[in-house]
């Protein structure tokens, strides 16, 4: 008979419950399922875990900077990780169960993008795994994991992305987590002053920083004085703008509360002040927003236009987004109206307004840094997309304008389809019928910004300026 004796099966052991993990697997989840935003779907799951409070399985304020970080970093660069798991798995990743992908997104985010150690990495990810998964595909993952923790990201990105030599795009796409089509897309917009490598590396990095957060005081109805609380700082360029330091919330500010202040970029507000700051010859009293959901150029030009005894009717297709308007202007201190209307069909006589402006939807490629997964959800298709809506828009901005008097065109996209190519075939209607107009020097309306090239059109971006990458083109209309 063997003396040999089996060796005892190993206890079961419960797996770990880690709240941070748990509630960043949630965050990916339901952006993933519902085409949800992260920077909407996490704040609720933030709030609710801390309101628990970490002794009761919730989080602290720690543990929810670091589940932001993960979720954001997560999601920014997905098209990276996916290409190394890719290397990691034997089989197609559309084979892969989207849930098994998002933890080993989640597990690869942590060893390859944070400073977390690689073993900790590991086993809170095949934790999470096990009470989210199963244990047998918690097996799956460590395997994968393991892999991955071969190389460090460089030595990875050495691997999956192509030399620059060979294929520039694919590598500057790769090593900076963009989308190809929008590498392209960005190289062409910075223009020949600042499309060089450097230019191209400087942007794609600026766009995987989060954003600071900077506050704007409505003139007349705030002071940048009395937002200057802590380490806040003024803003760099808007004389309105303040820059809170990491962590610093808005919401604890009066004067934001109160909706004297609001939280805005503050290309959103040079756009909209040099909109205002055009010298007009003859009347300067009608004002109008052609599209102004959720309302925070809107609640400036309304505090400017109070100060000027001119009126400001806002004007915003979406109901919903109208209300949300009308909430950002309520207080405003001079007169002014929200109204629900299609700007392409509009409810006003032409030449009504003496300054326009028409903040048009587009791509949002301007402010990638802000939604962390819209990058790999545009396609090079939307870009046509948006294309009729904003070329009616400007069209009708155009005739809503008196003569003499000013529309400012913006978008939060630099993309050249979306901006100079609009403006350039709207002004050229005027040529056969359409209402004429001539563009005006935006740089003399805006602070001396480095970088901003020829002109006439302002184009900001977040690597020069800090900035969304807003453009601006100003019309006069002549005729
Ligand atoms: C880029 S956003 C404007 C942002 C806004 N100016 C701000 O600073 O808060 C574009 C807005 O135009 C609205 N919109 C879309 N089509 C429109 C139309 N035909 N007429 C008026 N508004 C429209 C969208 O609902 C969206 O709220």
């Amino acid at each position: 008979m063997s003396t040999r004796q089996r060796r005892p099966a190993k206890p079961y052991r419960r797996p770990r419950k880690d709240p941070v993990r748990i509630l960043a697997f949630e965050a990916l989840r339901a952006v993933d399922e519902r085409d949800a935003y992260a920077n909407l779907v996490l704040p609720p799951l933030l709030r609710k875990a801390r309101e628990k409070g970490p002794e009761a399985g919730g989080l602290d304020g720690r543990d929810a900077a670091l589940a932001t970080e993960l979720v954001y970093g997560t999601l920014r660069r997905q098209g990276t990780y996916d290409a190394i798991i890719a290397e990691c798995v034997d089989r197609p990743l559309r084979e892969v169960d989207p849930p098994v992908l998002d933890v080993l997104s989640l597990g690869a985010h942590q060893l390859l993008g944070t400073r977390i150690p690689g073993h900790a990495a590991v086993s809170s990810t095949v934790e999470l795994a096990r009470v989210v998964l199963g244990d047998g595909r918690a097996k799956f993952v460590n395997a994968v994991l393991r892999r991955i923790t071969a190389h460090d990201l460089d030595g990875w990105l050495d691997i999956v992305a192509p030399p620059y030599d060979d294929d520039p795009e694919e590598h500057l796409a790769l090593r900076h987590a963009h989308p190809r089509w929008i590498v392209s897309a960005l190289w062409d917009a910075l223009g020949p002053a600042g499309n060089s490598r450097a230019g191209i590396e400087a942007l794609l990095a600026a766009d995987n920083e989060r954003p600071e957060v900077t506050l704007v005081a409505r003139p007349g109805r705030a002071t940048v004085e009395e937002l200057l609380t802590g380490e806040a700082e003024p803003g760099r360029w808007s004389p309105y703008a303040v820059r809170l330091a990491e962590g610093g919330d808005p919401g604890a500010l009066d004067a934001v509360r109160e909706g004297r202040a609001g939280v805005q970029d503050e290309g959103s507000q040079l756009v909209a002040l040099a909109l205002a700051n055009v010298p007009l010859e003859g009347p300067d009293s009608r004002w109008l927003d052609a599209c102004a959901g959720p309302g925070g150029k809107a609640a400036l030009l309304g505090a400017l236009a109070a100060g000027r005894g001119a009126t400001l009717l806002a004007a915003e297709k979406q109901q919903h987004r109208a209300r949300l308007v009308a909430r950002s202007l309520a207080g405003n201190p001079g007169p002014y109206a929200v109204v629900t209307a299609d700007g392409t069909r509009p409810a006003w006589a032409p030449g009504t307004f003496d300054r326009v402006l028409v903040d048009v939807p587009c791509t949002g490629l301007g402010a990638l840094r802000r939604r962390p997964e819209a990058r790999w959800r545009r396609t090079p298709e939307d870009v046509p997309g948006f294309a009729p809506l904003q070329r009616g828009l400007l069209r009708e901005a155009l005739a809503a304008v008196r003569v003499g008097g000013v529309v400012g065109y913006v978008t939060c996209s630099p993309h050249p389809a979306e901006t100079r190519a609009v403006v350039d075939d709207v002004l050229g209607e005027g040529a056969k019928g359409g209402p004429a107009a001539e563009r005006i020097d935006a740089r003399e309306q805006v602070p001396p910004l480095p970088g901003l090239g020829d002109g006439p059109d302002v184009q900001l971006w977040p690597h020069l300026h800090g900035t969304d990458a807003m453009y601006l083109a100003l019309l006069r209309r002549t005729a």
